[in-house]
């Protein structure tokens, strides 16, 4: 019998058994941000321990920095505070940092496969939820908690508990106009919130190949979102272009050693999956969130429906819609194209077709924050913030920005906001009654022309 990609990594990344079924598992790459860092670093003072592998952690700041002006010290003192935390952590432990000024700053998913570092066959960790966004490669890539990134700073290690794995096979290729985000809406809505819980969920099919692998990235980082706390799908040759290149990729000789070992890990044929779930992506629809929770949502051709459940009836009333109600024609205050979802640059040249030659409408804040410093210069380089700011969107600075609002990016009162990020939760962008839409970008960049949720195939007349 064959097995997964996810056996034979964890099998080459185990250093052993240990108690209550778990393993100690060998940790490729780690990557930390400035939220869940500090406590760890506290903690290994306390200790008096040091970063036993300095060269296998890569930092970043991303939750918040400010997206407009990042001049030091930031206007919010917390955030300088953290800021500085971080600096000095890096500094004290030698760890590499990609600072504003190294210009390779920007949110921790979208740096670390831009820099090359994510790789497939690796284990990747990070103080993260969604993490499983490196998975994208064929990495196993999960998120853990500070204490874990303790762990993994002390002793490059994790005990964890082997996890079982789903196929979720989607045939076909996707229609025009329905995106990456589009499936994985879709897959939370069939399979719930909670349905990946114990599970890592492989993605395979035509509909996952054919995608690029920022599509496949996309895909990937919502995983969480339905309950798997990885997220993969097997390398191919589009892997491969990716990363050859990159800053931190194999050169070299090292390339073929290494390309060797990504071919191998791949899952057999024959695996033994746990579960497999079979889709087909014909029926998928440009998909729209109804409520609060990612698993509430809806082709944008539909109606929001009657509720099934306690939390429907709680999404009806704190979203304050109707069931019956088109979700189509929903006015919007705010729309937002960003996050480690949907700020890459592939994106933004996507968005960049909808909104050419068209404007914001009135009353609507339309702005867009690059997942990186990276992609910003790319995109500034292809012209394409010309475009955005001239149809009247605004062009910020990197970081997480409005997808969580741990920054100045914040929600006002009950405002609506159509955002291409990954959750929808109560209070979620900064407002304790704010009310969040989750779309592909180019959803989102439709919504923001028309001022009101509609169907983006119609911008493009896509058929
Ligand atoms: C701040 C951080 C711990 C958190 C996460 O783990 O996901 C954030 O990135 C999020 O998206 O909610
Ligand atoms: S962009 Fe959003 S989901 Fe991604 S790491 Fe930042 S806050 Fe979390």
């Amino acid at each position: 019998m064959g097995k997964t990609l996810l056996e034979k990594v964890w099998e080459i990344h185990k250093v052993g058994s240990i108690s209550g079924g778990r393993d100690q598992i060998f940790i490729g790459l780690h990557l930390i941000h400035e939220v869940t860092s500090p406590q760890a670093f506290a903690m290994l003072r306390e200790m008096g321990l040091k970063v036993l592998f300095p060269e296998r952690t890569f930092a970043t700041c991303d939750h918040i920095i400010p997206t407009d002006d990042i001049s030091r010290p930031f206007a919010d003192p917390l955030a300088e505070e953290m800021m500085q935390a971080i600096e000095k952590n890096i500094k004290e432990f030698g760890i590499t940092f990609f600072s504003p000024e190294s210009g390779k700053q920007g949110i921790v998913h979208i740096v670390g496969p831009e820099l090359g570092l994510t790789q497939p066959g690796m284990t990747i960790a990070c103080g993260d939820s969604h993490t499983a966004t490196h998975g994208a490669f064929g990495s196993i890539a999960f998120g853990i908690g500070t204490s874990q990134v303790r762990d993994v700073l002390a002793t490059q290690t994790l005990a964890l508990t082997p996890l079982k794995v789903r196929k979720i096979d989607i045939k076909n290729k996707l229609k025009p106009g329905v995106y990456a985000k589009d499936i994985i809406l879709y897959l939370i809505n069939r399979l719930g919130v909670k349905g990946g819980i114990g599970y890592a969920y492989e993605f395979a099919g035509e509909a996952i190949e054919s995608l690029s692998l920022e599509g496949r990235m996309t895909v990937c980082n919502m995983a969480i979102e339905g309950g798997a706390r990885v997220g993969y799908i097997n390398p191919d040759q589009t892997t491969y272009d990716y990363i050859k290149g990159r800053e931190y990729a194999p050169k070299g000789k090292e390339w073929d050693k290494r390309l060797q070992y990504w071919e191998s890990i791949k899952s057999d044929p024959d695996a033994n999956y746990d579960d497999v779930a079979n889709f087909d992506a014909h029926d998928i629809e440009p998909m729209v969130t109804w409520g609060i929770t990612p698993e509430q949502c809806i082709p944008v051709t539909e109606k929001i429906p009657e509720p099934k459940n306690d939390i429907d009836k709680e999404a009806l009333e704190y979203m304050k819609f109707k069931p019956g109600q088109k979700i189509e024609g929903t006015k919007i205050d705010v729309a937002f194209i960003g996050s480690c979802t949907n700020g890459r640059i592939e994106d933004l040249r996507e968005v960049a077709k909808y909104i050419k030659g068209n404007k914001v409408a009135k009353g609507v804040k339309a702005f867009i924050a690059p997942g990186s410093m990276g992609v910003k210069k790319q995109a500034e380089a292809e012209g394409l913030h010309e475009i955005f700011m001239e149809a009247g969107f605004e062009w910020r600075n990197p970081g997480c920005s409005m997808c969580l609002a741990m920054n100045p990016d914040k929600l006002v009162g009950d405002q609506i906001s159509a955002s291409s990020s990954n959750r929808n939760f109560k209070g979620r962008q900064g407002s304790p009654n704010g009310r969040t839409l989750l779309m592909s970008p180019v959803m989102v960049a439709a919504a923001a022309i028309a001022g009101e949720v509609i169907d983006a195939r119609k911008l493009l007349n896509i058929k």
